[in-house]
């Protein structure tokens, strides 16, 4: 064994030195090149175990990178930044962050499945005055990879395909996510348009306030959907799935959107129904969405024509194609977006919309934000404050655990923000019990005059009673 190395060692460094020479041979007779370079490699063919594999840059007649050469790069700025010595920084168009890739002529090498492999990024200089489109004119740029023919089989059906996945993966991670609304400014015509902007919401399921374990289920369910494609294509549906979240204003229902929108790395759409003015538009608009997104329908409560009631009168007006049909197609069958996307719809007023439309099965998950209870007061004031414990804690949970004071986390967190760089800790956690204990005196206020109010009605249908009685009896009388 130690002999067949010796050997190998010795061809080896005999075909570099061969290399060098005639690397030097070609210089000066740049005209013999082409001729003896078929038949130096089939005499190299002999002794070189190794076998290369190209990927260009850009291939075939388009002026577009090709994905194998960008699938390669992103793969290999995964750890090529710790392991080689000259380091390219790239920021490409639609990236968030700066991209480390090896420098020109570097080598790295890759393990998979107990093989070695050896990558190096390599450029093929000007080699004619000509015009040319690609950046960096004349300059063709490459990956080359290396391995032992004995490998070929394990490089070519399994290595490749995980270069590729996992390239992809770190793309998309690497990916400038986008919040795309159709404004009436956007308009085309009488149709709204998508236009976007960076998605830059800082919202994560750490820093909502809500019960873990509600988090934990609704953070399941996410995953579980975005690793469903096979799952949805078996059973014949859609990938798609529809959430409603329902509770009152600054619970959190906005800021749940841009969380799942974080959590899962996805594209956020926010469409507006109010500017959609018919079915085709609503079909276009969907259609141009892409994969992994989120598309959010803010208040269907007030925007739209949705509420039970409102349906009835509808259909006594036998309204046609209008807008009142629309936001009810929406919910029904968004039929007309591809797959892999999420269904979003928000309401202030759960029980005002029509049972047909949120039934499940139309909205796959239907899921609370409610009033601020002492968990999600706790991510606040770690959020807010830095604060993971304190005396004024038991006081906080008896007023909202025992007392049932309702306060949304929007309020909370306004109490426990900061007011001066002065402000401690201790000083917020004091004005948030002072609000509490406002908000319980209010609502005592508001219960004893509902309560006054149920007195009124009743004494007045009394009255009316009474007078009935009058009336009936002054007729018998007659
Ligand atoms: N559950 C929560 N966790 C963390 N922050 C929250 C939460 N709820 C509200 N907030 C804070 O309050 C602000 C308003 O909340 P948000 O816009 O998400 O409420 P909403 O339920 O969408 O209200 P609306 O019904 O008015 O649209 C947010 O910017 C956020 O800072
Ligand atoms: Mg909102």
């Amino acid at each position: 064994m130690a002999m067949m190395g010796q050997l190998w060692t010795n061809t080896g460094s005999a075909l570099a030195t061969l290399m060098f020479v005639y690397t030097i041979f070609k210089q000066f007779f740049p005209l013999f090149g082409p001729q003896l370079e078929p038949f130096l490699y089939r005499l190299f063919g002999r002794f070189y175990p190794y076998i290369q594999i190209t990927f260009h840059e850009y291939s075939g007649e388009h002026f577009k990178r090709s994905e194998a050469y960008l699938g390669i790069q992103s793969y290999l700025s995964k750890d090529s930044s710790a392991r080689a010595k000259k380091l390219k920084a790239n920021t490409t168009k639609g990236s968030k962050s700066i991209v480390l890739s090896m420098d020109d002529k570097e080598e790295i090498t890759d393990d998979f499945e107990g093989i070695r492999v050896w990558w190096q990024s390599k450029k093929e200089g000007a080699t004619r005055q000509s015009f040319s489109f690609y950046p960096e004119a004349n300059e063709k740029r490459y990956y080359m990879l290396r391995f032992h023919r004995r490998d070929r089989e394990v490089i070519i059906e399994r290595y490749l395909e995980h270069v590729m996945r996992e390239g992809k993966t770190i793309e998309q991670k690497n990916r400038e996510r986008k919040l795309y609304s159709n404004t009436p400014g956007q308009s085309h015509g009488n149709n709204s348009k998508w236009s976007h902007v960076t998605f830059e919401h800082p919202a994560t399921f750490d820093t909502l306030a809500m019960e873990e374990n509600k988090k934990e289920e609704i953070k399941s369910d996410l995953i579980k959907f975005s690793k469903s494609k096979d799952y949805y294509k078996k059973i014949g549906k859609a990938w798609k799935r529809g959430y409603l979240l329902f509770g009152p204003p600054g619970t959190g229902k906005s800021t749940m959107i841009a969380a799942m929108a974080n959590f899962l790395e996805y594209d956020v759409y926010d469409l507006e129904l109010t500017t959609v003015k018919d079915n085709t538009h609503l079909r276009r608009l969907l259609i141009e969405t892409s994969a992994k997104s989120i598309i959010v329908i803010e208040d269907i409560d007030c925007s739209l024509n949705l509420t039970g009631q409102r349906k009835k009168k509808e259909e006594e007006e036998e309204d046609g194609d209008d807008k009142n049909t629309i936001e009810k197609k929406m919910m029904m069958k968004n039929e007309a977006c591809g797959g892999e996307r999420i269904i979003v719809f928000t309401t202030n007023f759960v029980d005002k919309l029509d049972p047909a439309l949120i039934r499940k099965g139309r909205m796959d998950k239907h899921i609370e934000m409610s009033y601020c209870c002492f968990e999600a007061f706790k991510v606040l004031a770690k959020n807010y404050l830095d604060v993971e414990e304190s005396e004024m804690f038991e006081e906080i949970k008896r007023l909202l655990e025992v007392e049932e004071i309702k306060m949304t986390p929007a309020d909370v967190g306004e109490n426990l923000l900061p007011k001066s760089e002065k402000e401690g800790g201790e000083t917020c956690l004091k004005r948030l019990i002072e609000a509490l204990k406002e908000e319980k005196e209010e609502a005592k206020k508001k219960v004893e005059e509902e309560e006054e109010e149920k007195q009124r009605k009743k004494e007045k249908v009394k009255e009316i009673e009474a007078e009935k009685e009058k009336k009936k009896k002054i007729e018998e009388e007659n």
